[in-house]
């Protein structure tokens, strides 16, 4: 334990004097700051505080909430470098719809019936296929809405079936959606003829409030287990989310850490509370604090974000470089073409000469939406210069999954040996699955290491003489969960245990690793493909959020990318500043005169214009960026 006073950050990390106000903060906080300033930092050298003082008093926990699966899994690396196992085992970091389905699947058992799911329901992500149970399997009719099937719309729909806490719920009989959505309720929650029980996140979200509301004592042990709450991006806290959150800690004497941009708020098609800043601050009454620098981009950079943030939010202050740049670092331009087919030779010839100096994974490809349709000509030039490039999509999901990250690994070291990370992660997951302590009990330990070494030796072998691909390699990888047992890893990671998690997670999984082996016919590049080293990431701008790159090109600033502008050109505004933030030293803007995209659900090809978000492209004139025809 180290005492309060002599607590110093970690890695060499300088704070800012409000950083350092509120990494030693015992009461609730926000800090205001924009992109790259460390608010995630932040929060990581506040658990380090907090745990190494043990401010947060052993047993008791920090719980963290992100948004994004990766977002969470970095936090808890980061936490899990610097302060090694025993401590950073008091560290949890989740997302919010993770924190919510554990509640849920632990305490489902104290709803009542008629709110009570089944253990194996199916999680449903999509509007459309809410709607198809809506209209498929509500049989009951409403005297009032004789039409409701016709006159339902899905977006509506969505957002009526959590929009109140469920004790609300029928209060709303003579609307329609409150009819509806009451009426989908029971459909979903008790399954009907071939429906299984079937629930959103944000439903879950709403019955695991209902838990803690109708369960005092949960909610006492839950505010008991965790002292302190970090709350990444809460720009982006969703009202559903915010209702659960006040139930769970308003009141409480679990302190919270809250840090988040709202220039950076893009997620409010999704639910995200217009003014969480300010109702957080009064519900909480939470101390505010802004972070003044910029630790991630070059000078130059900062100028361009300087001036978005100011038409952004007028109150907006303007933010300092480090000084580990030069002051005229950085490029920002933007480069237009007459058609995307030059527009992809062009980027793949410079990017081949880029690529003598820096890593495919320094540089990121950035869309507005339709990363397949808007990227396709980019990933194929790249290919016929000998670099890789891939839709990161389905792989960040993935990668942040434990059954996931625990099989590649093995695979790691089977194939490429060294690795002293991911042979010590391993290890020390094989000592808690069966109960072993790895700081008391040496001989045991040596036992578990020269086992897992003779089993990856064995796995070599089988994996050099695979024969049957499609068969063998499935077999492989479940052979590798089977070595560490499935039911204490299930046991071990209960969210395996209930739901489809597991089987879709296991099936995409086969698919990519099956896909890259049969591309590349060989285990290590297969491996490497599927981690991603050697490909240069293509993501939307919603999935780019808080991830960094030295280089960034955003593909098409037209009209077409931006078809919405006119009704909501405040969050693309705030999406293009979230692309723009993204870039350490370099970020390129590209507009095509042609280009192919996918409209009214064909695939064309499109004359683009820049006259609807020409106030974007003034913004960038404000700032002195320039442009380069080529
Ligand atoms: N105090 C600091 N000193 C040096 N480097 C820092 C400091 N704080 C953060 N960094 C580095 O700056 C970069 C941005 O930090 P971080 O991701 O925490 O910013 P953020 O505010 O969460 O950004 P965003 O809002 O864009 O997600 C990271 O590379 C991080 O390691």
């Amino acid at each position: 334990m180290i005492k309060e006073e002599l607590w110093k950050p970690t890695d060499g990390i300088v704070l800012e004097e409000a950083a350092y106000q509120v990494v030693r903060n015992q009461e609730n906080t926000l800090v205001i700051a924009g992109p790259g300033a460390g608010k995630s930092e932040l929060l990581a050298q506040r658990a380090s505080y907090l745990l190494e003082t043990n401010i947060c008093k052993d047993p008791q926990k920090i719980l963290a909430i992100s948004f994004k699966v990766d977002a969470a899994d970095n936090l808890k690396k980061r936490v899990e470098k610097r302060m090694g196992g025993e401590l950073a085992k008091r560290f949890e970091s989740r997302t919010f719809d993770s924190f919510a389905k554990t509640i849920l699947d632990r305490f489902r058992l104290t709803l009542p019936s008629g709110w009570r799911p089944d253990a194996e329901y199916n999680l449903v992500f999509n509007d459309r296929e809410l709607m198809d149970i809506a209209i498929g399997y509500i049989k009951n009719e409403h005297p009032n809405f004789p039409n409701w099937r016709y006159e339902i719309k899905a977006d509506r729909l969505v957002r009526s079936l959590t929009k109140d806490p469920l004790h609300l719920l029928g209060e709303r009989e003579d609307d329609l959606y409150g009819w509806v959505t009451k009426e989908l309720w029971k459909v979903m929650i008790k399954g009907a003829s071939s429906l299984q029980c079937s629930l959103t996140f944000p439903m879950i979200s709403r019955l695991a409030e209902y838990i803690l509301n109708l369960n005092s004592f949960i909610k006492s042990a839950l505010r008991l287990t965790y002292s302190h709450i970090f709350l990444d991006e809460f720009q982006d806290t969703t009202y559903v989310q915010y209702d659960l959150l006040k139930v769970a800690f308003l009141g409480s004497s679990s302190v919270l850490t809250a840090v988040g941009d709202d220039k950076q708020r893009i997620m409010g098609w999704a639910g995200a509370m217009a003014n969480s800043f300010q109702v957080y601050s009064s519900d909480f009454k939470a101390q505010n604090f802004q972070l003044t620098f910029n630790h991630r981009s070059a000078p130059r950079l900062l100028e361009v974000q300087n001036v978005l943030s100011e038409a952004i939010n007028h109150n907006a202050f303007h933010v300092r470089c480090t000084d580990k740049w030069a002051k005229d670092d950085g490029v920002c331009e933007v480069w237009t073409f007459n058609d995307y087919v030059q527009e992809a030779k062009y980027i793949a010839r410079f990017l081949n000469v880029k690529l003598e100096s820096i890593k495919p994974r320094d540089i990121c490809i950035i869309v507005k939406q339709q990363e397949s349709v808007y990227a396709k000509q980019i990933i194929e030039e790249l290919k016929k210069v000998g670099i890789n490039s891939r839709i990161e999509k389905d792989y960040q999901d993935l990668l942040s999954e434990e059954y996931v990250q625990l099989i590649v690994n093995t695979l790691y070291l089977t194939i490429f040996k060294s690795s002293p990370a991911r042979w010590q992660e391993i290890i020390k997951l094989i000592s808690e699955l069966n109960g072993i302590d790895y700081n008391e009990d040496l001989k045991a330990m040596w036992g578990i290491e020269e086992e897992f070494q003779t089993f990856i030796s064995q796995l070599k072998s089988k994996m050099n003489s695979i024969s049957d691909i499609h068969n063998e390699i499935p077999q492989i990888l479940d052979d590798i969960i089977d070595y560490f047992s499935l039911i204490k890893f299930k046991n071990y990671y209960p969210k395996y245990s209930v739901g489809n998690l597991l089987k879709n997670t296991r099936e995409k999984f086969h698919q990519k690793i099956l896909e890259s082996y049969i591309e590349h016919g060989e285990w290590d590049k297969a491996i490497q493909d599927f981690l991603g080293d050697y490909s240069i990431p293509i993501m939307t701008i919603h999935k780019s959020k808080g991830l960094e790159y030295e280089c960034v090109f955003f593909i098409g600033l037209e009209d077409d990318a931006f078809w919405s502008f006119r009704s909501q050109s405040d969050s693309d505004m705030r999406a293009f500043f979230v692309a723009l933030s993204r870039a350490k030293s370099e970020v390129y803007f590209t507009f095509s005169e042609i280009r192919e995209i996918m409209k009214y659900r064909k695939l064309q090809t499109t004359h683009q214009s820049r006259s609807i978000i020409s106030s974007l492209y003034g913004l960038l004139v404000t700032a002195n960026v320039e442009t380069k025809n080529l």
